[in-house]
């Protein structure tokens, strides 16, 4: 006890001298004091270290190339922006970080990536950003496709999903889908019959409006106006990187003239759609029943909100409204179709023998005898594979639509401020070596033939109606259009190029917008080959 080590640090009067325990563990914790301030102090700043980490690491946002001041990376999207950003995708990876203009944006460039936009975090990602040009091309935006989440969208999406768009409404135009492709092979048989070239895509696309037309405005593009190519120069402004979108300040000066040609194009719209609608209500002869103006009509004066919260206004279904969702479904639906038409026929070209296996399938299927009817589509499993392997290399839609973040989120080990703009590269998922091992450049509709994979959104390697709560609810008719013409197409006609040209010199370049359309028409030479 009389050890200096045992003698306590303060004075404790009260201490029984009956305590050594006590003494000794005080005695334990003074002789080993400086190993427990050393792994004290230590454990304190792995405390704080880690702390930091775990609050910083929400904050680490994608990589991806540094941005310029004022534009950021706009200069690095190209003519042709799904390409650039695969080639960007390769050096920073699958979730890439841009500045498009001060615009924060991710590109998502994987199978894995994409599945976590579009399903596991589709909740946060369903919105859309505001796009300039809407202002003037729709009424203010006050359509569904670029319309932010919300009561408004999920009222919308609803109306078309269990409406507009149902199996059982898109089968209730079948007859206007034979009548309408009928006049097209009469036609191109006559353009045969004078050993003469067809210019495929002009032709396919007017199918594809009048088809459109006619099923949206109760009359057709031959009628008394022709809406194609107002609706082509709008779908060309939505997918410019516009720079009032991303530089708002420059965006006054209308640098690129989009606002200009935006308010052109509305006007021109305009017009059409107000006759159109006087048209349906004044009508007493009931031959616009079923078509979509009269189901907009009809709940004209309604609320359209979906399920409604609380705090939600409820939106109204106005005439300005009826014209802004009339022309989302008509640019929706015009080059969407008609460019999966075009790229499978130029494919097929380049490719005789699977245009001969195609044309096999359907003689055992349909026979010489007579035209494709609807009926027939599900007996053509090549078909099918040609379909998906056109959709696969050429997305009608190559970036989706833009979605927007509505939360900060942190996502694959990034985080995601909110407000993000985010784009899907379905062009570059077409390609992603980690889903498509084989030749991922070529056209082989083969592969799909023992493979489970889908366009319906299911699949994230190939997702050309986009998934979740953003997807196309056009899905059903446009694979019913494009299953339709193509088999059609293919059964009437053999085709070939026009003299001079060889499969393999083909020009398969693409056009930018927000569709992706081969950039020069193709032009083919048909001759009939049914026995009727
Ligand atoms: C082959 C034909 C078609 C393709 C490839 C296609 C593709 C797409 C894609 C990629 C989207 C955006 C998905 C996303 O942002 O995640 C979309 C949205 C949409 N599509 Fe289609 N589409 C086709 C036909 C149609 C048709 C025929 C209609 C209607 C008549 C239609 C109506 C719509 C609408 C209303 C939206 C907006 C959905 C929303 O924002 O919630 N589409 N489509």
């Amino acid at each position: 006890m009389d050890s200096p080590h045992l003698r306590p640090l303060h004075p404790l009067p009260l201490q029984k001298p009956s305590a050594p325990k006590q003494e000794t563990a005080f005695h334990l914790q003074m002789e080993t004091s400086p190993l427990l301030i050393l792994s004290t102090a230590l454990l304190i700043t792995l405390y704080f270290f880690f702390r930091h980490l775990r609050c910083r690491q929400p904050h680490k946002l994608p990589p991806g190339p540094p941005p310029l001041p004022v534009i950021g990376n706009l200069h690095q999207l190209g003519n042709l922006p799904h390409r650039c950003l695969h080639s960007l995708a390769k050096s920073y990876g699958p979730i890439m970080f841009l500045r498009l203009g001060n615009k924060p944006t991710v590109v998502v460039s994987s199978t894995e990536a994409a599945e976590l936009v579009l399903k596991t975090y589709d909740g946060i990602f369903s919105s859309r950003p505001s796009v300039d040009a809407l202002r003037h091309l729709s009424y203010g935006n006050k359509g569904m496709v670029f319309a932010e989440s919300g009561a408004y969208w999920r009222g919308m999406k609803k109306l078309c999903t269990l409406q507009l768009l149902s199996p059982a409404k898109v089968e209730s135009f079948a007859p206007m889908r034979r009548e309408e492709l009928g006049r097209v092979v009469r036609r191109v048989r006559a353009v045969a019959a004078k050993h003469e070239a067809v210019d495929v895509s002009a032709e396919v696309g007017q199918l594809i409006a009048d088809l459109a037309c006619r099923m949206i405005l109760g009359c057709s593009t031959r009628d008394k106006f022709n809406l194609k190519p107002a609706i082509h120069e709008g779908l060309n402004l939505l997918g410019a990187f516009n720079l009032a979108d991303y530089v708002p300040l420059l965006g006054a000066l209308d640098l690129q003239g989009i606002t200009r040609r935006a308010k052109a194009v509305n006007r021109a719209v305009d017009k059409v759609l107000e006759d159109i609608i006087r048209e349906h209500e004044e009508d007493t002869t009931g031959k616009y029943e079923g078509d979509f103006i009269d189901t907009f009509l009809a709940g004209m004066g309604h609320p359209m909100n979906g399920s409604p919260q609380d705090d939600e206004p409820v939106h109204v279904l106005g005439r300005t409204n009826i014209k802004a969702l009339a022309l989302d479904m008509i640019a929706a639906s015009y080059e969407t179709s008609s460019t999966a038409i075009e790229w499978a026929m130029s494919e097929l070209i380049r490719h005789p023998h699977a245009m001969k296996r195609l044309q096999r399938e359907l003689e055992a299927a349909v026979g010489l005898g007579r035209t494709v009817e609807e009926a027939d589509l599900p007996k053509l499993n090549y078909m099918d594979m040609v379909v998906k392997e056109s959709f696969r290399l050429y997305p009608p839609a190559p970036l989706l639509i833009p979605h927007e973040s509505t939360e900060g989120i942190e996502m694959g080990g990034y985080y995601i401020p909110k407000g993000t703009r985010v784009i899907v590269n379905t062009w570059a998922l077409g390609r992603d070596a980690g889903a498509w091992a084989e030749d991922p450049e070529e056209f082989r509709p083969e592969r799909f033939a023992d493979s489970g994979v889908d366009v319906k959104g299911r699949d994230f390697q190939l997702v050309p109606f986009g998934s979740g709560r953003r997807s196309c609810p056009g899905m059903h008719l446009g694979l019913v259009n494009v299953r339709l013409v193509l088999a059609q197409l293919v059964h009437c006609f053999d085709w070939e190029l026009p003299a001079g040209t060889s499969p393999k010199e083909l020009d398969m370049s693409e056009d930018f917008g927000l569709t992706m359309p081969r950039a020069k028409h193709l032009i083919l030479r048909p001759s009939y080959r049914l026995l009727v």
